[in-house]
């Protein structure tokens, strides 16, 4: 089975104006409430793509009830820690012209709930796939990730984690299948900005040294890497077409190649289908649908 896992779900408030001016008041020319949070997403394009998977983390409060609702009405199965206390946080997302964010820090998990999780996920085996992705609350001790892959070790289990920094680069030790920074946070990792593709390459090959099998590199607009493990390196170019909303474009990115990896095994189609599924994502106000993932991937 399939298990995301979202530590910090959020519902993304997504707000369209024609400009914003800070100071003042503003009004919107449209705004709509999705499901977010980056694992939250991942399963979503998942089960768009046809794979049945089980969606993990916390929640809290009637944002927290909204998300699993909305993950049930898409046939996506959850398995939450309810958090007695706080809100499941509502991230906005401001089109003005340009993509602004505002992330919130979430609500307190207790040591008590974050062992409740490692207890879920004890009982992951051979032949289990786990996605962590996104940021963690501030409240959580900043190895968690890390002493997820400890307990998971040598239990075959292929996980993949998007993260970024510390978060990240802790991990490597436990050789996961597969990271996908973007480019910008590749370039956080080493305190440098990126600029070409030999740059982008040269710090990839990094990352796999220091024990990631497959490292995916997202690049927005500039389309995508792919250090893969039997060492090829693998460049696409991004499909073209007028974005509206690149919110969930990594995270559908991540799910697409899962998705194209575990239907074939090959790397250079997993590439495929999650440039397909991240650029079909950007092309959307909301996250793709298999028809429109396909509808990019028989073009090329
Ligand atoms: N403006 C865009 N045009 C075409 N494809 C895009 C665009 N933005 C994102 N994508 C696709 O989605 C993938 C992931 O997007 P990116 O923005 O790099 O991820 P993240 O959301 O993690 O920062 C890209 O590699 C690309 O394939
Ligand atoms: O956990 P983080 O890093 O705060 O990010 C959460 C946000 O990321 C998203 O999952 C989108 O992620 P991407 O655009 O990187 O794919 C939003 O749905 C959510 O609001």
């Amino acid at each position: 089975m399939i298990y995301t896992v979202t530590f910090n779900p959020a519902l993304d408030y997504v707000v369209r104006m024609d400009a914003l001016a800070l100071g003042q008041v503003n009004r919107t020319v449209s705004e709509d409430v999705q499901l977010g949070g980056k694992g939250i997403n991942v399963s979503w394009v998942l089960r768009e793509l046809g794979h049945e998977n089980v969606a993990l983390g916390f929640v809290a409060g009637f944002t927290g009830k909204a998300i699993e609702d909305g993950l049930a009405a898409k046939g996506v199965a959850t398995d939450f820690i309810h958090l007695p206390a706080g809100l499941t946080r509502i991230n906005v997302k401001l089109k003005a012209g340009e993509e602004t964010e505002i992330n919130g820090k979430g609500p307190d998990i207790s040591a008590e709930a974050l062992e409740e999780l490692f207890h879920k996920l004890d009982a992951l085996g051979e032949g289990d796939v786990l996605v962590l992705a996104g940021s963690i609350p501030a409240s959580m001790p900043s190895d968690v990730y890390e002493s997820i892959l400890a307990r998971l070790e040598g239990k075959n289990v292929l996980c993949a984690v998007d993260a970024t920094r510390d978060l990240l680069v802790n991990v490597l030790k436990y050789k996961p299948f597969l990271i996908k920074p973007n480019n910008h946070e590749l370039g956080e990792i080493f305190g440098r900005v990126l600029t070409t593709d030999e740059e982008i390459r040269e710090c990839a090959e990094k990352l796999q040294q220091q024990g990631a099998r497959n490292v995916l590199v997202s690049m927005a607009g500039d389309g995508a890497m792919l250090l893969d493990e039997n060492g090829g390196c693998h460049r696409l170019a991004a499909y073209k077409g007028k974005v509206k909303n690149s919110v969930g474009a990594g995270d559908s990115m991540v799910a697409g190649f899962l998705a194209g990896y575990l239907d074939s095994g090959d790397y250079a189609h997993a590439l495929r289908v999650g440039s397909a599924a991240g650029s079909a994502t950007a092309f959307s106000d909301v996250l793709a649908t298999r028809s429109e993932i396909e509808a990019l991937l028989n073009q090329a």
